[in-house]
């Protein structure tokens, strides 16, 4: 059996090379007396994830030349004045990106706050409009940051997606829906024949193997197994678990969804966990970010 060369799908190269243009982009702005992009993001409890990912929007910010403000609250803040602070981001003219990071505590309704942000300011693309936008393939649609850098990916790396058998586990709103839409979408990266699974599929080895590329997103650690995936598919890992590791100075190693050793011997295309759809997300937010900022000229 012939076995193919397995290639590496680099995010964090992939998401620096996109977060450099957009720097520039910023320098040129700011050089032209222009508004520079201001992302406000809002962090709720201590979750030690949580934080982690949201410093990581903040430094990406720094980074490239945007101004960030982070608010943070304690696990027990009312729905209210969360929802208050939203108003007030709103309203704030020098504000052009809004995230709230989530999972919020059991007592504040996710699905208030998402359609509390303003459509126009809501680059994290949760927002019903910017959904109903992007299945109806609007250019003007916030597109998830998840399965938008995900697209970024594919599309700086060429891979090749027109006419593919698309498998896409995992169906929640942030990742595994928009990226079955995206990949189905006739677009550049797109044209997939998609398939969408879930907790309740059945025969998913079957429909796994047959697929050309796989997309795992249900946060089961190492659950992609090789036996699962066709030889010279392209795989892309969301899931992110962390698992106790007493080893590491964290305490912690980060696993994806894919049984990484097994299966990428079989890959044409394998993105790691870490350094693989993590950084192309913040890449994907800091380009909406920019975008918002620009649609306010
Ligand atoms: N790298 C990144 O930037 C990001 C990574 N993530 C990571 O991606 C993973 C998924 O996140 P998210 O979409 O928010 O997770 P959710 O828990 O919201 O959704 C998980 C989905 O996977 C399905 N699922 C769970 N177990 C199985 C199984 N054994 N077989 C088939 N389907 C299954 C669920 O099915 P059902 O609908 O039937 O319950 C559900 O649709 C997590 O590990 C998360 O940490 C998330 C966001 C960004
Ligand atoms: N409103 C909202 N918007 C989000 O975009 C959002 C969210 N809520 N809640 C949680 C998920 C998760 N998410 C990640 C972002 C970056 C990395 C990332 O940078 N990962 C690094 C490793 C980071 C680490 O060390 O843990 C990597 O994979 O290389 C991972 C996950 C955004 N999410």
């Amino acid at each position: 059996m012939h076995l193919c060369k397995m290639q590496l799908l680099d995010g964090k190269k992939t998401a620096k090379a996109i977060l450099n243009t957009v720097k520039i982009d910023v320098a040129q702005r700011a050089a032209t007396g222009k508004k520079i992009p201001h992302l406000a993001a809002i962090l709720v409890g201590t979750n030690g994830a949580s934080q982690t990912y949201v410093n990581s929007k903040v430094k990406a910010c720094n980074e490239i030349g945007f101004i960030s403000t982070l608010i943070e609250y304690e696990e027990e803040v009312s729905e209210m004045k969360l929802l208050d602070k939203i108003q007030e981001l709103n309203e704030d003219m020098s504000v052009d990106g809004i995230l709230v990071q989530l999972p919020l505590p059991a007592h504040i309704s996710e699905r208030k706050v998402i359609e509390a942000i303003a459509a126009s300011k809501d680059v994290d693309g949760f927002h019903p409009e910017n959904i109903g936008r992007m299945i109806m393939g609007e250019a003007e649609a916030f597109i998830p940051a998840t399965p938008y850098g995900i697209m970024l990916l594919l599309e700086h790396n060429n891979i090749p997606t027109k006419g593919k058998h698309a498998v896409v586990l995992g169906r929640s709103n942030i990742v595994g829906r928009p990226m079955s839409i995206l990949l189905s979408n006739n677009t550049n990266p797109g044209n997939c024949t998609v398939t969408v699974c879930h907790s309740r599929t059945q025969n998913l080895n079957e429909i796994c193997s047959q697929a050309d590329i796989i997309v795992a997103a249900i946060g089961q650690p190492e659950f992609l197994k090789a036996e699962m995936v066709k030889e010279g598919a392209v795989v892309i890992d969301v899931g992110i678990t962390r698992l106790e590791d007493a080893s590491k100075k964290s305490g912690y190693r980060l696993v994806g969804d894919v049984d990484f050793e097994q299966v990428a011997p079989k890959c044409s295309f394998i993105t790691p966990v870490p350094g693989g759809v993590g950084p192309m997300t913040i890449a994907a937010l800091m380009k909406n970010t920019y975008k918002s900022c620009v649609n306010g000229d």
